[in-house]
């Protein structure tokens, strides 16, 4: 195994591991550690999927540790901290923390740290994050419901959550390429700079970090930086290119979507969906708590659907919505109620012939895949930058579209079936 990957979500991790098998690597996403029994000898790369994102950082720490031990019995020669492209994080953490214990782990004292995805409007400018250019604290990212961005200087962010020294390698040297690339590493370094932001804006600065960073122990960063690694491991050590994956079997069955994302993308797709007459049914987080509306209240309303279309399930809500629920019930425990909600109902699916899956947000991923007795996931064609349709391995035999909040065009939840044989 070339490279062992430890994603802080769900759709973080299939978002990585599509980046890692388009550029031809052999790719399996995990859920959680890879079990023991899991064959991964013919793997290039194991994606770890964790939902540490927002847990309290020794947690984090724990589990990402746990995920690097076994990686590395693998046979994991390089690791990959993957976070998200909106550095989705709190002065606790959780990237901080993360970053420091797996660089002690790998024995290492430099890495990077870079969530540039350009593909989806995220690029880093003199160490400051852009979405869709707009400066991150500016963007619909300060309404997160659990980790609002009020800060674009991703050097600031970074070193509220970590004692190592941060630093910058900035735009001049990224245009400058490869080789000023590394000496810019050298030159942090020497500077006493453990963890130096990266900036990128365009893939000719991600393959330019692939290539100056691919021997590095440890990686941080979003999918992005990691688009250089498959070429600079086929430079490096001649590995032959797997074929990306075009067409997709999927298993029979009926079609659903579950949306617990809260982001701006989500809330455009599920207005088109409501547009296009999809069946729907909205999960108020209030009336959850309350019990006025149930799990099974939601399985009962979808047996009564008809089978030949999607339906859809959400609580999707806006900025305002979200702070009314917040106020009353805490941030973090708004949260889990939805999040249990929705485990509960996708649990039922697979016994009522539902097969394929679309669920949107990273920790609604997590939250409805752990339900449904997945434990690995095979990448299938790019429906969207950063979102594959995926195959579970073993246990129920689903089709899943796991879709981070902010990803995929308004239209996603109608035509991501088309790919589908
Ligand atoms: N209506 C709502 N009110 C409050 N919190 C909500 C609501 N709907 C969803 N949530 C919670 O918001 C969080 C969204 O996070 P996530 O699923 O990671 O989405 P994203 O990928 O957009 O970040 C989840 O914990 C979810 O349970
Ligand atoms: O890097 C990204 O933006 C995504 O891969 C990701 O991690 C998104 O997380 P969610 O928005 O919580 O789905």
């Amino acid at each position: 195994m070339k490279l062992g990957c430890i994603a802080d979500d769900l759709t973080g991790a299939t978002d990585l591991a599509l980046m890692l098998a388009r550029g031809g690597l052999q790719t399996i996403q995990t859920i959680g550690v890879p079990r023991t029994d899991l064959d991964l000898s013919r793997a290039d790369a194991v994606v770890v999927a964790l939902k540490s994102r927002t847990v309290p950082a020794q947690e984090a720490i724990a589990q990402s540790l746990a995920a690097a031990e076994s990686l590395k019995k693998g046979g994991a020669q390089h690791l990959f901290f993957k976070y998200c492209s909106t550095f989705d994080s709190t002065d606790e953490g959780n990237i901080g923390p993360v970053t420091d214990a797996l660089l002690a782990f790998t024995g290492s004292d430099f890495t990077l740290a870079c969530p540039a995805f350009p593909a989806n409007g995220r690029t880093v400018y003199k160490g400051h994050l852009f979405v869709n250019g707009v400066p991150l604290h500016e963007s619909s990212m300060k309404d997160h419901p659990l980790t609002p961005m009020r800060d674009s200087n991703l050097v600031r962010v970074l070193q509220r959550q970590t004692k190592l020294p941060v630093g910058l390698v900035s735009y001049e040297d990224m245009e400058a390429g490869p080789a000023a690339i590394r000496s810019a590493f050298a030159r942090e370094k020497a500077a006493g700079h453990r963890i130096v932001i990266v900036d990128a804006l365009n893939d000719t600065h991600l393959r330019a970090i692939g290539l100056s960073a691919a021997d590095l122990p440890l990686m941080t960063g979003g999918s992005g930086v990691a688009m250089g690694l498959p070429a600079a491991y086929r430079q490096s050590e001649g590995l032959t290119a797997a074929t990306p994956s075009t067409g997709f079997d999927a298993p029979a069955g009926r079609r659903i979507i579950l949306a617990g994302s809260c982001s701006s993308a989500t809330r455009g797709q599920v207005q088109a969906a409501l547009d296009a007459g999809l069946p729907a049914l909205k999960l108020n987080a209030l009336d959850l708590a309350s019990g006025a509306m149930t799990a099974q209240m939601a399985l009962d309303w979808l047996k009564s659907q008809p089978g030949s279309g999607p339906a859809l399930i959400y609580s999707t809500a806006n900025p305002n919505e979200v702070q009314t629920v917040q106020s009353r019930l805490g941030r973090m425990h708004a949260g889990e109620i939805v999040e249990n909600t929705l485990a509960e109902i996708a649990k039922a699916l697979p016994t009522l012939g539902f097969t394929r899956l679309i669920v949107a947000g990273g920790e609604t991923s997590g939250a409805v895949v752990s339900a449904l007795d997945v434990d690995a996931l095979a990448i299938g064609p790019e429906i969207d930058p950063g979102v594959p349709w995926t195959r579970s391995l073993a246990g129920n035999d689903l089709a899943l579209a796991l879709k981070s909040g902010n990803f995929g065009t308004p239209d996603f939840f109608l035509k991501a079936w088309n790919m589908l044989r």
